[in-house]
């Protein structure tokens, strides 16, 4: 609608002299100073609107006469409307959508126009009313956004004025140092000169303002609403304004920071040389310094350096050495690579963070008080030991909601009317094993479990030669004394044999007789512990960062590791980080044993841990830390500790150290091997070929064979006789994996008899060459199996090993036998498809076909690495 007329065709148009036009232009603010001047649709409608506003103001009611009562508009039509009559009769361009009937108002007191409106009114007031409406709120829009610009420009000024009023300050303050740090004094004490700076340019002298004057600038500031308001004219704006002065305040709070910061940018940019750009690349190469330990592994290496993996990898590689990213070099090579590199390597000491975790923990001060005795019940079999801890665990925890159901969590505590106890819920000799290699006290009392209507029984000496060792008092518990067989005499006389003498007989054993079936004598027993808790004076710190052991530990479904500690010094909150055997994390949540959330656990108080970043060892001890840095650090360099530990003690037992000694003397070198494979005919084409690759310098031996998975008794016969293990499409299962890790037996895992020959082959003929070895990355454990007629099955795992990656070659393990290799088709969490899912969490593996996927079944990853063989 942009159709453009001139003023003298519009006032032909509108039958209107041309000067009346002009002036009426002139007076809606559009003054034109030529007939023939333009005048757009938009000036039409303005003028339209001036002239309806001013007959609304005096003459309408004479124009309303002549003026058409009725408009009539069409659905989409461009058309000219004539509006107004006689000397006001105009005409304009209007588009409308729909056929609508517009009517003018009634003109106040206009009796003629009244009584013509009355014909009209009905159908043409509701209409004018909403244009009125709109006419309205576009003049509200119009006004608002005017004011709003006003305000923006206000804030604009303000902000400048601040700006320049905190600049003006500091360059104050800084010629006010800067004067009192130069002695010279210029005559009039109030004037001093500014210091010279090499930057600023020369000025003259500024006066520092004497103390009212900066009282005066306070007050100024104080001040500052009224003095900013004084600008503003209207009461709205000023109440917008004191709402911006709160606004203001943090903006200048803001710009305070952000001016310091550009400052100090100016100042390094003028230093850099102006205007230059603030970073520069540094053109001389940064030369590290690391700490290298025994052993590392090259991704460590080339993160510790700040470089890629594949640099280091190439860099090891002109040196002559193949490893892959995950491997691990010995700390020579690690240092000639690190040299190569153009770095500086030093040997790290291996008690760097543990120095610093130890000087963390001697920093725990504080009031040693009194705290509660840990007890572990102990004796022989079927003598009741179970019974009497099923006892007062039902009786005295305190179950604190409905049901009282009490949770298994390897320790628990009681209170009875002489104190707090806690039982350690753990098979015993593991309890006094793991103190002992400790060198800690975790127990402070033994209850010994003799049945009354048996006797003293192996186990029985057993623990107490556990209890001498590790320097714990006993209590005897006589156990089964409802029983009518039950004689308790008989097993005191019998423990003389063993130098555990009833305090009854001058001794200082106290002897408690109880039925953990009725419950008779409990509570003397619970006196008992109580009363040589107080003998002993156990105390600890009971505030402040806590130290522990970990009593047991598991990886939940959903809720990741778990871990049962034993506070004994200090208060495990939550929120805490701690380092936890070669974990670490920080304590997301605490349980008790009843199972519910505890904010703290004190000293002798067991606790369950949520929160860790893998599943600690039972017998590892926690530590809290003031910062997640440090527990990670300790908890790194634990773990590299333990790996180097287990590949020294590997060293001796791989199969390349048999070669080592061949050629050694005119022995004949022995290789001693455990197979087992998935099929008989597997294991017996195995056995053939190895053996026959013996020669003269060496002998192959097969001390062991058989079919299915790796078991604790073949690991045993592996690590008593230094054989290597050979796996062929079985895997070893958790209980044969520890015996493995902690003898440091060379197991191997093949899926082709090729590889499994030519392995041993080379090294019977004393050849060093690259070997292809299977390095599985990730174990799932399958929970559940979905089928969606989209995806196939759909195995719901969790990750309880390392980390399982799309990308790489999947097994199938059933009861640890491989039954299917293969790919993954798909691997997501919640939905979601991802890369790789770590331990402790679930995922949702589909097996690129293979639909035979079972709850129970594993899922390894893997990866195939080339190892160059060394002696
Ligand atoms: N009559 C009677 N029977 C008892 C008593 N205490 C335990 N028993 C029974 O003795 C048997 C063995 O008890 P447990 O508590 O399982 O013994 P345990 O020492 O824990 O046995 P292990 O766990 O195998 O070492 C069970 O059948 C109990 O019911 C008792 O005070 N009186």
């Amino acid at each position: 609608m942009s159709q453009k007329t001139t003023i003298r065709k519009l006032a032909e148009l509108v039958n209107t002299p041309v000067e009346k036009l002009l002036e009426q232009l002139s007076e809606a603010g559009m003054p034109f100073r030529d007939a023939d001047e333009e005048v757009t649709s938009a000036q039409k409608i303005k003028l339209l609107g001036f002239l309806r506003r001013a007959h609304g103001r005096g003459d309408e009611a004479a124009g309303e006469t002549a003026a058409p009562k009725k408009i009539t508009l069409k659905r989409r039509q461009t058309e000219e409307i004539t509006v107004g009559g006689g000397k006001n009769k105009q005409t304009v361009d209007v588009t409308v959508r729909k056929k609508v009937v517009l009517a003018r108002k009634p003109a106040p007191g206009g009796a003629a126009a009244a009584a013509a409106e009355k014909k009209i009114v009905p159908v043409d007031d509701e209409h004018a009313e909403i244009l009125r409406k709109l006419e309205e709120s576009k003049r509200r829009n119009l006004e608002e956004q005017q004011r709003l610009a006003e305000a923006d420009r206000r804030r604009a000024e303000e902000a400048e004025a601040e700006r320049q009023r905190a600049d003006e300050a500091a360059r104050r303050a800084t010629e006010a140092a800067a004067a009192t740090a130069e002695p010279e004094i210029s005559e009039a004490p109030a004037v001093r000169k500014p210091a010279p700076n090499a930057n600023a340019a020369p000025a003259a002298p500024r006066v520092v303002r004497p103390e009212p004057a900066r009282d005066d600038r306070k007050g100024h500031k104080s001040r500052g609403s009224h003095a900013m308001v004084s600008g503003v004219e209207d009461d709205d704006s000023t109440a917008r304004f004191a709402g911006q002065l709160h606004l203001s305040a943090a903006d200048r709070a803001r710009r305070g920071v952000s001016r310091g910061k550009s400052r100090g940018r100016r100042v390094e940019q003028s230093r850099s040389g102006g205007g230059e750009h603030g970073f520069q690349r540094p053109t001389e190469k940064i030369v590290r310094e690391i700490a290298i330990g025994e052993a590392i592994t090259v991704g460590d290496l080339a993160q510790k350096l700040a470089l890629k993996g594949g640099e280091v990898v190439k860099a090891l590689f002109k040196m002559g050495v193949m490893a892959t990213i995950t491997q691990t070099i010995d700390h020579d090579t690690a240092v000639l690579v690190t040299e190569e590199l153009g770095h500086k390597a030093m040997r790290a000491d291996a008690g760097d963070a543990e120095t610093e975790l130890l000087a963390h923990v001697e920093d725990r001060q504080g009031e040693a008080n009194s705290r509660p005795p840990v007890v572990t019940i102990m004796g022989h079999v079927d003598h009741g030991k179970t019974s009497l801890l099923d006892y007062i665990r039902r009786t005295k925890v305190a179950t604190g909601e409905a049901g009282g159901i009490t949770q298994h969590i390897g320790a628990y505590h009681v209170e009875t009317s002489k104190g707090v106890i806690s039982f350690l819920d753990t098979p015993g000799h593991a309890a006094f094993s793991q103190m002992r290699a400790r060198g800690a006290r975790l127990t402070d009392i033994v209850v010994l479990v003799v049945a009354a209507d048996d006797g003293v029984m192996p186990q029985t000496r057993e623990a107490i030669q556990h209890a001498r060792a590790a320097k714990v008092p006993l209590i005897v518990a006589v156990n089964k004394i409802d029983k009518s067989s039950a004689d308790p005499m008989r097993i005191k006389n019998e423990l003389l044999e063993s130098e555990v003498v009833a305090e009854e007989f001058g001794g200082d054993t106290q002897m408690v007789e109880l039925s953990a079936k009725t419950g008779q004598g409990v509570d003397d027993l619970l006196d008992a512990i109580s009363l040589q808790a107080e003998v002993l004076e156990l105390r600890a710190v009971d505030e402040g960062r806590a130290a522990g052991v970990v009593i047991e530990s598991a990886l939940d479904k959903g809720r990741g590791p778990v871990a049962t500690v034993l506070v004994q010094q200090g208060r495990l909150a939550k929120g805490d980080y701690l380092v936890c055997g070669v974990q670490y994390g920080r304590v997301r949540a605490l349980f008790d044993e009843t199972g519910r959330q505890v904010p703290s656990a004190g000293p002798s108080i067991p606790v369950q841990v949520l929160g860790l970043s893998g599943v600690p060892d039972a017998g590892d001890d926690f530590v809290v830390v003031a910062d997640e840095r440090l527990a990670k650090d300790v908890a790194q360099q634990r773990d590299a500790k333990r790996r180097e530990t287990r590949l020294m003690k590997q060293a001796g037992n791989r199969m390349e150290d048999v070669m080592a000694q061949m050629g050694q003397g005119a022995a004949q070198q022995q290789l001693n091997l455990v197979v087992k494979a998935d099929v008989q005919g597997s294991v017996e084409a195995l056995r053939e070929a190895l053996t026959a690759l013996s020669n003269e310098q060496i002998r192959i031996h097969v001390i062991g064979s058989g079919v299915g998975g790796i078991t604790e008794s073949d690991a045993q016969l592996a690590a008593t006789s230094k054989a290597t293990v050979i796996g062929f499409n079985v895997r070893a299962d958790a209980s044969a994996r520890k015996v493995i890790e902690g003898n440091g037996v060379d197991l191997r895992y093949f899926s082709i008899i090729y590889d499994v020959i030519d392995q041993v082959k080379q090294v019977a003929s004393g050849l060093l060459g690259v070997e292809i070895r299977e390095e599985i990355i990730g174990i799932a454990e399958v929970r559940d199996v979905f089928r969606s007629s989209k995806f196939g099955a759909v195995a719901g795992c969790m990750v309880v090993e390392g980390v399982v990656r799309k990308s790489k070659p999947i097994r199938v393990l059933r009861d640890s036998v491989v039954v299917f290799e293969g790919e993954l088709e798909s691997l997501r969490r919640y939905k979601e498809n991802v890369d790789e899912v770590k331990e402790g969490t679930e995922c949702g593996i589909g097996v690129k076909a293979y639909n035979d996927v079972k709850a129970g079944d594993q899922i390894e990853c893997f990866e195939r690495i080339e190892v160059q063989r060394t002696l």
